[in-house]
């Protein structure tokens, strides 16, 4: 299962994530109480190793800003996360770099992993980075499949439930691994990735 720790802001969250055996971290270059400048995410990623995904994560903003932040940061693969056009998609593919849709259900583009020709699609919560679960419920499984990450709300203790009730290909945290909002805690990035790694090996 691929796990994304996301809104890493600090050099011994990221230590944490690659430790604990994250498949990805994000660095908010966006407005939000985790973002980072592209400066600093490129200082943050230098102590990643390369089979751990590097991911810029933007919202609603315009192409030539995502260029210039990818370019600045270095980061390896583009999140954006505010129900962009497939334009900004088209655009983007040219830098060569994997692309990461985050949507909610009842977002524009809908469910199905790579309508927008994304190579990972993100289920999130309406409000992204808030940590408020959502209803699992009303998620149409039977419309997801392949690549799809299931984020929004999950913690430690929540996550094993999630990933037996909607079997996502992986998933994604950020305030679930926090103290408070936008610092987190590396003692409790590492529990996460155990509670994953552990319901993995049970099913
Ligand atoms: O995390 C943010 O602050 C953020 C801001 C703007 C756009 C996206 C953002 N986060 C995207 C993510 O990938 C989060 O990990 C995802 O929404 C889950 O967040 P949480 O519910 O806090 O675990």
């Amino acid at each position: 299962m691929f796990v994304k720790v996301c809104g890493l802001r600090t050099a011994p969250d990221v230590a944490a994530s690659v430790d604990a055996g994250a498949d990805a971290i994000g660095f908010v270059l966006t407005p939000s109480p985790r973002q980072v400048t592209p400066a600093e995410a490129r200082e943050l990623a230098e102590a990643v190793p390369t089979d751990v995904l590097t991911v810029g994560v933007f919202r609603g903003e315009p192409v030539d800003v995502v260029r210039a932040a990818v370019a600045a940061s270095g980061v390896r693969a583009i999140q954006l996360h505010g129900d962009e056009p497939a334009t900004h998609y088209t655009a983007l593919r040219e830098l060569g770099l994997p692309l990461i849709r985050g949507t909610s259900p009842g977002g524009a583009a809908g469910l199905r992993p790579g309508a927008l020709g994304e190579d990972l699609l993100i289920v999130d919560s309406p409000q992204p980075g808030s940590g408020a679960a959502w209803d699992w419920d009303t998620l149409d499984r039977a419309a997801l499949a392949g690549r799809w990450l299931l984020a929004g709300g999950l913690r430690p203790d929540n996550v094993g439930a999630a990933i037996d009730a909607l079997r996502p290909w992986g998933v994604d945290v950020s305030s679930g691994v926090e103290v408070r909002r936008g610092v987190k805690d590396p003692a409790l990035i590492r529990v996460f990735l155990e509670a994953v790694r552990t319901r993995v090996g049970q099913n």
